[in-house]
């Protein structure tokens, strides 16, 4: 931090500025073109990147004007809209360009893969980054727990994907013993590298927006890593004079899954880790996640809030966003739930400038969809379900049909 102070916010917002949209290498990734921010001293050679970030910043404005009683400055950050579908590259670009440095000379030093512990999309975004360096990746899944979508990733990718009987906290121990034991290098958020690239999601958001400081930032939150990572990209743009305060930022759980919130509702005096259950927002069904006491740094720092959602609202989130345009991922429809009720109570104003995290794309959750639109789940209305309709190759079935929807309309 001392280095990058020599020179004025100004400078090193006009040098990310200069870099948008541009294939030098390896600046035309949204991660590296900070690279100064993030791992400084790695020589571009060793960079092993897919171009990750300069993700969409999306302008919900029929969401916000017509569900959430007339927002006007609302905003959706498509950091699922990536190489393998999920924020997670962010990170991998950076954790995997170092161990490629490591491995190689003069370090050479005996790596012999990297591995992790996954709900689905950390093994996506490693086995990934992995094989285009050729670098063995090691993934532990919880068995029957993620999405197909996601199973089929590192498969694809040629990575050693063991499948196991235990949920996402028992893979988290089984990894971090057996990486103690082999020269297998950890992968997961604990591993600070990961949150370096994560954390320029922060700062695109502030360059997105001409550096202008949204007032707030709602983040789903599962192993807690990323709430974290964007709290450091915020304070570093402010302490390094890029902007001149942080927002406040939400973290959003599942509340099948929802220790911090539990912790945060204790006013912060007990945690208590415990056994997530099953939820849509599958990739954060975690019950002891490595980065609480990260999360709650973030969260004290930007007097931030901690809210959770039910499976029904998070699905009913999900699905009106995507009436309104999107695609939205169970997790997404977390943080969506959570706006609603931080909406509802008028803690979020309507013209406070919001950004909601969209962590995964919804392509990769498509069976949750397809159960809610079938009205399929138990215990769930499903309101927004919109099945098709079975209609016989008739010109006049079609016509009853078509009528009946428009009525009024034709
Ligand atoms: C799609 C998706 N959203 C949100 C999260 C939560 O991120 P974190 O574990 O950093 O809290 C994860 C992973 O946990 C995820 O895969
Ligand atoms: N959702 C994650 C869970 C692991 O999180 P990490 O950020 O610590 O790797 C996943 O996709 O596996």
């Amino acid at each position: 931090m001392d280095a990058l102070a020599r020179f004025p916010g100004s400078y090193w917002r006009d040098l990310f500025d200069s870099r948008v949209g541009r294939t030098t290498w390896p600046f035309g990734s949204g991660v590296w073109s900070k690279k100064e921010f993030v791992l400084p001293e790695i020589d571009p050679d060793h960079i092993v990147s897919l171009f990750e970030g300069n993700s969409n910043l999306f302008w919900a404005e029929r969401l916000g004007r017509d569900h959430l009683a007339g927002m006007n400055d609302l905003w959706v950050k498509h950091c699922g809209i990536s190489h393998t579908g999920s924020f997670k590259d962010l990170g991998m670009t950076v954790l995997v360009s170092q161990v490629n440095r490591l491995r190689r000379a003069p370090l050479s030093r005996p790596i012999a893969g990297v591995g992790c512990a996954s709900t689905g999309d950390t093994s996506a975004a490693l086995s990934a980054y992995c094989a285009a360096a050729g670098i063995p990746a090691i993934v532990f899944l919880p068995a029957n727990r993620i999405s197909l979508e996601q199973l089929i990733q590192p498969i694809a990718n040629g990575a050693t994907v063991l499948s196991l009987d235990t949920d996402f906290d028992g893979c988290m121990r089984l990894i971090r013993e057996v990486t103690a034991e082999l020269p297998i290098y950890l992968a997961n958020s604990l591993n600070s590298l990961r949150l370096e690239g994560q954390k320029t999601a922060a700062i695109e958001i502030l360059q997105q927006f001409d550096w202008e400081v949204p007032d707030w930032v709602i983040v789903p939150g599962g192993n807690l890593g990323n709430i974290y990572a964007f709290y450091k990209g915020f304070e570093m743009c402010r302490v390094l004079g890029l902007v001149d305060r942080v927002p406040r930022l939400v973290c959003a759980q599942a509340a099948n899954a929802n220790p911090l919130y539990r912790y945060y509702k204790s006013g912060w005096t007990e945690f208590t880790p415990q056994v997530a259950e099953p939820t849509f927002a599958s990739a954060i069904q975690i019950g002891d996640p490595v980065s609480v006491d990260r999360a709650v740094v973030a969260l004290k720092a930007t007097d931030g809030i901690v809210e959770e959602a039910t499976e029904e609202e998070l699905m009913n989130a999900m699905s009106l966003a995507d009436r309104t345009g999107m695609f939205a991922c169970p997790h997404t429809g977390v943080a969506l739930a959570a706006l609603f009720k931080l909406r509802d109570q008028r803690i979020i104003g309507p013209n406070d400038r919001t950004v909601v995290v969209s962590t995964a794309h919804g392509l990769k959750f498509s069976q949750s969809k397809i159960d809610y639109h079938d009205s399929k789940i138990e215990d769930m209305a499903c309101k927004y379900a919109n099945p098709p309709v079975s209609v016989k190759a008739d010109f006049g079935a079609v016509m009853d049909v078509l009528k009946k929807r428009l009525k009024g309309k034709l």
